[in-house]
């Protein structure tokens, strides 16, 4: 039976996130972690998440603490803590401060919980990832990122629109950064098994507005609601649904690559992997040109910024 610990539980992402997983029978227990201070939300969120669970015959069992040594046997622990952004910022205008926030949370994991999976939500995700990977110590294969996975069922649920078929039915993969420079696979798009370029409605699908859509998806939510919940939250329980259930199902998250995409490697950035109970493991993958080379311009984006992040928090050390 698996334990997760959910850090920055009183956020909207952490809290949703609690209530998706706590549904996945494997799932023994949940230690909601928040900020000193946050005791009394962290005691009522426990409490309405009993009451839920009550209603729905879901037998997990939820703690709370603000003690880093509560992560102690963990198996997965879901990092959301962080500054979200406004509808008008980008993702990566919050690297500098989520790093420091990142940083000093995967320094607390490698010290007390060195054996679990840590999975990060925080954005900009795929240098939150880079930052705790460095911070934490840990193996490569064991911390990852949401990374592209919900732009990916974003463009899944675009397509099926389009085509007016069952979400199920649509296989695609957005990889690359989880922002602007994403990159969609179209030439790894299915419906129904075939190749999405040999349908002849192919030729009539609106690509250009659609990847406009799924990139200004989460901007557009925050505008008219606050923040991005339900998707990330379902998203983040399908990671950790594969990981327990060991299901080695290929998801795009963020991980570190070292040369499973043609040469490009020493970058965590989203790519197709293979989610084990064990861990994740970039699939080596051959692009066409013109998605290479998307990819590659994305992968660059991502490394100068991760650069400057790993100088600012030089200087804080
Ligand atoms: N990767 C994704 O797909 C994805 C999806 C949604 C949200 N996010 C990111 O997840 C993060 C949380 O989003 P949210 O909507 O839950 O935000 P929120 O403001 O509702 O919650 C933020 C959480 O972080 C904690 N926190 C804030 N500042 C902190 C600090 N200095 N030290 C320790 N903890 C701190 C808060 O206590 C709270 O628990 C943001 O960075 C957001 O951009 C990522
Ligand atoms: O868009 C955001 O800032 C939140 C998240 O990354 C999302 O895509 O929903």
């Amino acid at each position: 039976m698996v334990k997760v610990a959910i850090i920055g539980a009183t956020g909207q992402v952490g809290s949703y996130a609690a209530h998706a997983i706590s549904q996945i029978p494997q799932i023994k227990e949940v230690t909601l972690f928040g900020r000193d201070g946050n005791q009394q939300y962290l005691e009522g969120l426990s409490r309405d998440l009993v009451d839920s669970f009550a209603a729905r015959g879901t037998n997990t069992r939820i703690s709370w603490s603000c003690d880093e040594k509560d992560l102690r046997g963990s198996d997965i622990i879901i990092l959301t803590s962080g500054v979200a952004r406004k509808a008008d910022q980008s993702r990566l205008d919050l690297a500098v401060e989520n790093g420091k926030i990142v940083a000093s949370f995967a320094e607390k994991i490698g010290r007390t919980a060195s054996e679990a999976l840590l999975l990060i939500i925080s954005n900009p995700v795929d240098i939150m990832t880079a930052v705790a990977l460095k911070y934490s110590g840990l193996p490569p294969h064991r911390v990852f990122g949401l990374g592209t996975h919900l732009d990916s069922m974003r463009l899944k649920s675009c397509i099926a629109e389009f085509f007016n078929v069952h979400v199920s039915e649509v296989h695609t993969r957005i990889i690359g950064e989880h922002g602007d420079t994403m990159v969609p696979l179209w030439s790894a798009t299915t419906i129904g098994g075939i190749q999405i370029n040999n349908l002849p409605a192919f030729s009539h699908l609106p690509k250009d507005k659609i990847m406009e859509r799924v990139k200004t998806s989460g901007s557009l939510i925050i505008r008219s609601k606050g923040s991005t919940v339900y998707g990330p939250g379902d998203a983040i329980a399908t990671v950790v649904r594969t990981i327990v259930e060991d299901e080695h199902r290929i998801l795009t998250v963020s991980a570190f690559i070292k040369k499973e995409v043609h040469d490009i490697g020493s970058v965590c950035i989203g790519v197709p992997a293979r989610i084990t109970r064990g861990g994740v493991f970039p699939v080596p993958i051959k692009l066409p040109d013109d998605e290479l080379e998307a990819f590659r311009n994305s992968t660059e984006t991502i490394r100068n910024v991760t650069r400057q992040v790993f100088e600012a928090l030089e200087e804080r050390e």
